[in-house]
Parts: structure tokens; C-alpha cells; sequence
């Protein structure tokens, strides 16, 4: 293959026989995976099916477990959590320029709180922040710094219902924008599917099932239940 073309089907993230054991305890289980560029990939499985210890691998954050295989991701990573993870000490767009340098910097951390809809709110402290506006203000953390990967675990896990609404349609927004490859670990099949174009279920260390998901096509509800089947879970309201 020519090396032009090479680049530009070479995927975001790619796993060979990912391998991660906890006292010799197998999480992951040899994982094949390749995340194209710009896709936004949600991951489900139950608890402890191993989906963060599959994204902190993916973010290089996992330096002290044991394993095995091999993995190739972008050199500009982002990590979202559950928690905003804001320093309490710093204003909020201290917070987002944490780290970042460069005259351009400071403007770069002003659009990018415009972007997720905190403008006005860039000199507040973090509790002073909703759990929403905290979560906001992690995304624009991530977005300052303009990620080939959009890793995200959880992020919208603590939030109340409508603003969890409120954050897929801004998340979703931000992906059609910036276009990073996105990697979202959730528990929610509701969430994978209105988010995600592909979504894959972990399931005893490998990945059970790979689903594209086609948003024209308005079939969310058969999308919801072959993934609830892989889940193993039966809806039974009457
Ligand atoms: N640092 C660690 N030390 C020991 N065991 C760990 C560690 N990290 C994860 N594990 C174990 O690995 C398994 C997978 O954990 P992981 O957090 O990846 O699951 P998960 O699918 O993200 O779960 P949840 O949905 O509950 O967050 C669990 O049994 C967990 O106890």
C-alpha cells in the first residue's frame, strides 16, 4: 500500500491480543480492535466486564498492570471521567488552560467554554458549579486541547436525567464539529445508542458484539434490544 494511502486508513486506536490480568484474575482477554478515525464508539458491558480497564489501556494510564499485546493510539489523547476531576482551587478557565501554553492559549480556553455554553462563567470557581457545568467544563478541557481521541468514561454517570439529555445533544454537537475519534464507556444502552455509530459489548474479556448503528434508519428500538440480549437482559414491564 502506497504510504499516503496507508495513512489515511489507518485506524485511531488498534488492539492486538490486549491482555490485562489483576492477581492473575483475566479482565481482558486478548481484545482485537480497531477505532477508525473520527468514529464515535460507545462500549458497554456489565460492571466489572473490564470497560475502564479497556479505556485507561487506551489512554496509557495503566502502567503498573500486567499484560500483554499490543495497542497504537493517537499522541493527542483526552480523558474525560465521571467526575469532572475540576481543580477546586483554580478558576474555571485556569482549570481548562491547566497545562497549555502558547500567547493563543487563553483565547483558545475562552471559545472553547463558549462552546459548551459556560461564557460568562470563566472566573467562577468549580463549586460553584452545577455537576452539569462541572461536566461542561471538563469537556471543554478536553476540546482546548483538540484530541485525535476523545476518551470518556462515564462522563455523564452522575447527572440527573434532563441534563444528562442536555449533554448528549452538546457531546454529540462537539463530535459533528471537531470530528475526534471517541471511545464512550457507558453502562446505558439508551446512551450508546442515541450517542454512538458503532457499539461494541465486552463480555468475559472479549468483545461480544460489534454493532454499527445506522442513525438514518430510526430502528433504535431493535438496536436497543440485540443489545440488551447480549446483555443478557430481558425487559419484562407489564
Ligand atoms: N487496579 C485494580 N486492581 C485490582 N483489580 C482491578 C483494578 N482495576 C480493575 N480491577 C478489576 O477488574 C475488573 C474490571 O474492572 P473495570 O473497572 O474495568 O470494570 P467496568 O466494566 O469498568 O466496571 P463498572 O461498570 O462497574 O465501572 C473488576 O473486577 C475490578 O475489580
Amino acid at each position: 500500500m502506497a504510504p499516503h494511502t496507508e495513512q489515511l486508513t489507518r485506524p485511531a486506536v488498534r488492539l492486538r491480543g490486549l491482555t490485562r490480568s489483576f492477581d492473575g484474575r483475566t479482565v481482558l482477554d486478548g481484545i482485537d480492535l480497531d477505532l477508525p478515525v473520527g468514529q464515535f464508539t460507545a462500549l458497554l458491558g456489565h460492571s466489572g466486564s473490564g470497560k475502564s480497564t479497556l479505556l485507561r489501556a487506551v489512554a496509557g494510564l495503566d502502567h503498573r498492570v500486567s499484560g500483554s499485546g499490543r495497542l497504537s493510539a493517537p499522541e493527542r489523547v483526552s480523558v474525560v471521567f465521571q467526575d469532572s476531576r475540576l481543580l477546586p482551587w483554580r478558576r474555571v478557565l485556569d482549570n481548562v488552560l491547566l497545562g497549555l501554553d502558547g500567547k493563543d492559549a487563553e483565547r483558545r480556553g475562552r471559545a472553547a467554554l463558549e462552546e459548551v455554553g459556560l461564557k460568562g462563567r470563566e472566573r467562577a470557581w468549580p463549586s460553584e458549579l452545577s455537576g452539569g457545568e462541572a461536566q461542561r467544563a471538563a469537556l471543554a478541557r478536553s476540546l482546548v486541547r483538540e484530541p485525535e481521541l476523545l476518551l470518556a468514561d462515564e462522563p455523564f454517570g452522575a447527572l440527573d436525567a434532563l441534563t444528562r439529555i442536555k449533554m448528549h445533544n452538546l457531546l454529540r454537537e462537539l463530535w459533528e464539529r471537531h470530528r475526534p475519534s471517541v471511545l464512550l464507556v457507558t453502562h446505558d444502552v439508551d446512551e450508546a445508542v442515541v450517542l454512538a455509530d458503532r457499539v461494541l459489548v465486552l463480555e468475559r474479556g472479549r468483545i461480544g458484539l460489534d454493532l454499527v448503528v445506522d442513525r438514518e434508519a430510526g430502528a433504535r428500538g431493535e438496536y436497543r434490544a440485540r443489545l440488551l440480549a447480549a446483555l443478557g437482559v430481558t425487559e419484562d414491564i407489564r
